[in-house]
């Protein structure tokens, strides 16, 4: 695979960007009205990244999370959670496979999965569900860090390193975008979203983010927006990375409230998404 073969208009995505994705529900909305966000994630192996993806898609502020994942992150989120539902039922949009490991994912697990990508919504795909790309029947968006995506992409016959991912992410993230006909979201320091002809960069604004969860943060916080955009990602589907972005900068900004300058935990990160939320509606 060589050159991407249109030709992209890469920008910085900015906190007045993310503003127009972050409004409040309005006097005549409900819980359903306002998005409800299906979730697979966790497994025994990772039960946290599941309680990561659900506290962080609770604090971006949805209608509904709905938990379907294995029993024992089950327990879990709802210890952490009560207002969780685990009941099955109709949502507006999927977060997938943060802590999940595509290779010891069970048969029902794996079909579990392929339903909900099925079901033509618009789906949040992180990690040990980045092998399922192919079966999403709505607006994809991916979240790879540069492994996964080397990943994904030997799968789909492009032999690429890591190395080569690192040093020239905006290219990889756009050649991911053209192949896979997704919206990739290509973490790191500088967090780089493709779709289509579009580019937008997000730079973190602390390294402190780079800690374990912290992307399945992320995910949880990209759910929660997709969840509550569902109708406007189905009248223009480049809304998509636009939501991506937004992620990025609210997962960024809540880095750097809840670091002030020190050390950070996931769940911190998620604890502070309300307040980042908070500051950008009334910034700009
Ligand atoms: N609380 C939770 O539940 C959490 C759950 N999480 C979940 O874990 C799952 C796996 O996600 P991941 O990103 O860690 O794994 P993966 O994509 O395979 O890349 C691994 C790469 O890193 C490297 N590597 C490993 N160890 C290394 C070392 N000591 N020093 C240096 N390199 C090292 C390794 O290289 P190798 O060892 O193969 O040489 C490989 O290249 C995923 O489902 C995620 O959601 C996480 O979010 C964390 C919190
Ligand atoms: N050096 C860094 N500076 C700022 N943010 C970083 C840095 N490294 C990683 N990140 C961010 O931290 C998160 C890590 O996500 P990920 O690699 O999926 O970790 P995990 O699987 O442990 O959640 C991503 O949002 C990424 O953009």
């Amino acid at each position: 695979m060589t050159a991407p073969t249109e030709v992209v208009s890469w920008r910085d995505f900015t906190m007045a960007d993310a503003r127009g994705y972050l409004a409040a529900p309005t006097p005549s909305d409900d819980k359903y009205s306002r998005g409800v966000l299906g979730v697979i994630t966790g497994s025994r192996a990772y039960p946290g990244a599941a309680v990561l993806g659900v506290e962080a898609a609770s604090r971006t502020g949805l209608g509904m999370v709905r938990y379907l994942g294995p029993g024992r992150a089950t327990r879990l989120v709802l210890q952490r959670r009560p207002e969780i539902v685990t009941a099955q039922g109709r949502v507006q949009a999927w977060l997938l496979g943060s802590g999940m490991d595509a290779a010891a994912r069970s048969g029902r697990v794996t079909a579990e999965l392929v339903a909900a990508l099925g079901q033509g919504h618009p789906v949040v795909i992180d990690a040990g569900a980045l092998d399922l790309v192919h079966a999403g029947t709505g607006s994809v968006v991916i979240t790879p860090h540069a492994s996964e995506l080397q990943r994904v992409l030997g799968e789909w016959g492009v032999d690429v390193s890591v190395t080569a991912i690192s040093e020239d992410p905006q290219g990889w993230a756009q050649r991911a975008a053209e192949l896979l006909k997704v919206t990739v979201l290509l973490k790191g320091h500088v967090t780089h979203i493709a779709q289509g002809t579009r580019g937008y960069r997000v730079t973190a604004p602390t390294t402190e983010l780079a800690a374990a969860g912290s992307g399945d943060v992320l995910g949880g916080i990209l759910g929660a927006l997709l969840a509550t955009h569902a109708q406007a990602i189905s009248n223009d589907p480049s809304v998509m990375a636009r939501l991506a972005a937004t992620a990025a900068v609210v997962h960024g900004l809540a880095g750097e409230k809840a670091s002030g300058g020190g050390p950070i935990v996931a769940l911190d990160i998620a604890e502070s998404v309300p307040a980042v939320i908070s500051g950008l509606r009334s910034s700009y």
